[in-house]
């Protein structure tokens, strides 16, 4: 049979109108066909022509509709060309419709008993092209009703539901795209489908862009409203609850490495990894966790150390002086929580001292690093002070439950952590959720989770960077997950605008994507790299999506989808800001810089014993150099918009702080009543960690342990 014979449908039998004709080149997978001038169908939409197949399973060929994609549209010129010169073409009266039109179509497979085959032959040239109904689009990108996921539209059809197959999540999911082509807005959209399902969901948010997500929550249903949960990494940022990581269950050189202690700090480092190493010692021998395990106790331990340095000098400056010292301090202060005996204590740990070779090891490393000059310890305490202040590393682990639960997404708030500290958290909360699901699928002991869970991962690139470019905790991890997460039911949803600086390894096992516009061509080559589904063609329709627009490809897809994402209706922030918003904030930030310079003057004050002070003044009289008012001014300005952290050593009557924001980034030593400006951002620097230090009463000691009780996890 010749195509033209082949063509079924004819004359009066036609049901529908052709728009136009197999005309050119012609394979299985794409055909050119000349399109009816006054019948064109806009680009991305769907038509279909039959074909004679034999479908697998079938002995005899049957007539099936091949569905195809416009992906591309052409009006030829005929009889002019652009060289004409417009006297000529002024002249000219070309009939409107006469001009020939030739589109190319992707052919997309045709649905025989409920699955999708592509065609081996090419549409025979002569076929007839036709604009495919509402009908058949439902049908061949249907997708069973308990497992489909309600994301949108056809690209093309805003009249045909498109639905993504939630059993595609088990090989995992990108979503990626350039900035502000609305990836978040997709994954919230995946978010509420999943939520439907029952789903558990868990998203590492490094901007704290999800947070909005609870106040909506029960738009979604009242049976939705406490469904979005938020556990936060940093003391001081929106969450129900604070994430906690056990300081005993880190190794030292994971602490240091969030502490940002310098590989070069070698005595800092021995002072850390052997105060550390005791507290399990001392948290054995005086029975008090809470007190000596903690990132706290470990401070009271160089503390301790640094005390037991200085005496130890004035009594023959030996280790054995030293150590004596040590564990009689140590005994004290247990003595005093625990109503023990201080001498009981004491004689329990110098047993401990003279039966475990690693605590000696760890007394003398101590003393090594601080028989000189105690300064290392001093150094010490800054880096796990800072790190305390987040506020996430404890004595334990914040619940697995508080993580996981049934029906419920809960979004990790990273927002303000350092970029260690959130990998390190990413790193052990992947590890949680996958050793979880692992010992419940192997009926091992231990912390499990009997539910599959999804894990969205937003700035992906951050947390699984190429191995070449750069070291993160996670990786490895997200790694594992990626290639073995499907067996344990752990399934990832990476989120980038950079997939390209996301690991090739794990960027191509997320074999589910969603692409919204990329225009940058080494992210387009990346995408091409990791997807087999994503065609040539489609990459190079990828720069020309409008913001919402997605191409959707891997199992996830029924077959590879050009979709618009429906309305959310759970709400996140971070999307393009307000202008009229953003400028009504401004003057929030002067209300908030007046309210912080009432409190300090009010505590000044009171520390000071006055009634009343003039702020610079009494700022210099604590630091013992004259501070000028517009410092003050900057200084208030860089705690409203920066960050900035202090401790303060009472035995030599130093701050310590750090400073980030406004550019003024850098570490701090202020020796109160004797500190001196070396220049206007030092000064600046110094005088902020002044006023963080009155504002948290952590310049008077009583305070600030009657304002942080110890909590079970602290
Ligand atoms: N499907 C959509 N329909 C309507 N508006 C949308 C859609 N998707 C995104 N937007 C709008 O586009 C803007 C950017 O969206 P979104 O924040 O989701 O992008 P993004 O790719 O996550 O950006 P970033 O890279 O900054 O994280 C927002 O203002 C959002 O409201």
């Amino acid at each position: 049979m010749t195509g033209l014979e082949e063509t079924p449908l004819k004359g009066k039998e036609r049901p529908i109108e052709p728009i136009g004709m197999v005309t050119g080149d012609s394979r299985p997978d794409y055909f050119v066909f000349t399109v009816d001038p006054n019948n064109i169908p806009p680009l991305y939409d769907y038509v279909y022509v039959e074909v004679s197949e034999t479908p697998p399973g079938s002995d005899t060929s049957v007539l099936v509709k091949v569905l195809a994609q416009i992906r591309s549209i052409r009006r030829l010129a005929v009889g002019v060309t652009p060289e004409h010169p417009w006297t000529v073409l002024r002249n000219l009266s070309i009939p409107r419709g006469s001009d020939t039109v030739v589109a190319v179509a992707r052919i997309l497979g045709y649905k025989w008993r409920n699955r999708i085959y592509l065609p081996r032959r090419a549409p025979p040239v002569g076929s007839w092209v036709y604009l495919a109904p509402d009908s058949l689009l439902e049908d061949f990108f249907s997708v069973e009703e308990r497992r489909r996921l309600h994301v949108g539209t056809l690209i093309s059809r805003p009249t045909v539901p498109a639905y993504l197959d939630v059993e595609g999540l088990k090989r995992h999911v990108a979503i990626i795209a350039a900035t502000g082509a609305g990836k978040t807005w997709a994954s919230v959209i995946l978010i509420e489908e999943l939520l439907k399902k029952g789903a558990t969901v868990v998203v590492l948010d490094p901007h704290g862009e999800y947070t909005a997500m609870k106040r909506s929550a029960a738009r979604l249903g009242p049976a939705f409203a406490d469904r979005v949960r938020i556990v936060k990494g940093r003391r001081d940022q929106e969450g129900d609850i604070q994430y906690k990581v056990s300081v005993a269950q880190m190794t030292a050189e994971e602490l240091m490495s969030v502490a940002r202690v310098p590989p070069k700090a070698s005595k800092i480092r021995s002072v850390i990894s052997a105060a550390k190493k005791l507290s399990h010692y001392i948290a054995e021998a005086t029975g008090d966790k809470k007190r000596w395990l903690g990132l706290k106790g470990i401070i009271r331990i160089v503390q301790t150390a640094a005390d037991a340095a200085i005496l130890a000098r004035g009594q023959g400056r030996s280790l054995e002086a030293f150590a004596r010292r040590f564990n009689q301090l140590i005994a004290q202060q247990a003595a005093k929580h625990t109503g023990r005996d201080a001498r009981e204590i004491d004689a329990e740990l110098q047993m401990v001292d003279a039966s475990k070779e690693e605590y000696g090891r760890a007394l003398r490393r101590l003393w090594l690093a601080l028989n000189r000059d105690v300064e290392p310890a001093f150094g010490a305490m800054r880096y796990l002070e800072e790190l305390r202040r987040i506020g996430v590393y404890g004595v334990k682990s914040l619940p697995l439950s508080y993580l996981l639960e049934p029906g419920t997404v809960t979004v990790v708030n990273l927002a303000g952590l350092r970029e260690e500290v959130q990998d390190h958290l990413a790193y052990n909360i992947l590890l949680r959720i996958f050793n979880a699901r692992m010992r419940y699928v192997r009926g091992l002991e231990g912390e499990s989770y009997p539910y599959p869970v999804v894990v969205v991962v937003e700035e992906a690139h951050r947390f699984m960077p190429p191995r070449n470019k750069a070291q993160t905790r996670s990786r490895d991890v997200a790694a594992t997950i990626a290639s073995e997460g499907r067996k344990f039911g752990v399934f990832l949803v990476a989120i980038s605008q950079r997939p390209s600086k996301i690991d090739p390894d794990v960027l191509s096992q997320l074999q589910g994507q969603i692409i919204l516009r990329v225009v940058n061509p080494r992210d387009q080559e990346a995408i091409r790299d990791s997807s087999e589904q994503v065609s040539q063609d489609l990459l190079e329709n990828l720069p020309g999506l409008n913001t919402g627009e997605a191409v959707v490809v891997g199992p996830i897809a029924p077959s590879p989808l050009m979709i618009r994402l429906r309305d959310r209706v759970l709400d996140y922030s971070g999307g393009d800001i307000s202008l009229v918003e953003a400028w009504a904030g401004s003057l929030e930030d002067l209300k908030l810089l007046e309210e912080y310079r009432r409190s300090v003057e009010e505590k000044i004050a009171k520390l000071l014993g006055e009634r009343s002070v003039d702020l610079a003044d009494a700022l210099g009289e604590i630091l013992g150099v004259s501070v000028p008012g517009d410092v003050v001014e900057e200084a208030l300005r860089l705690l409203v918009h920066g960050e900035v952290w202090a401790s303060f050593n009472e035995l030599t009557s130093t701050l310590y702080g750090e400073v980030h924001g406004l550019g003024y980034d850098g570490d701090v030593r202020v020796p109160l009543g004797a500190a001196s400006c070396s220049d206007r951002g030092s000064c600046v620097r110094m005088v902020a960690v002044l006023l963080r230090a009155i504002l948290d009463d952590i310049l008077s000691v009583g305070a600030r342990e009657a304002s942080e009780p110890d909590s079970w996890w602290s």
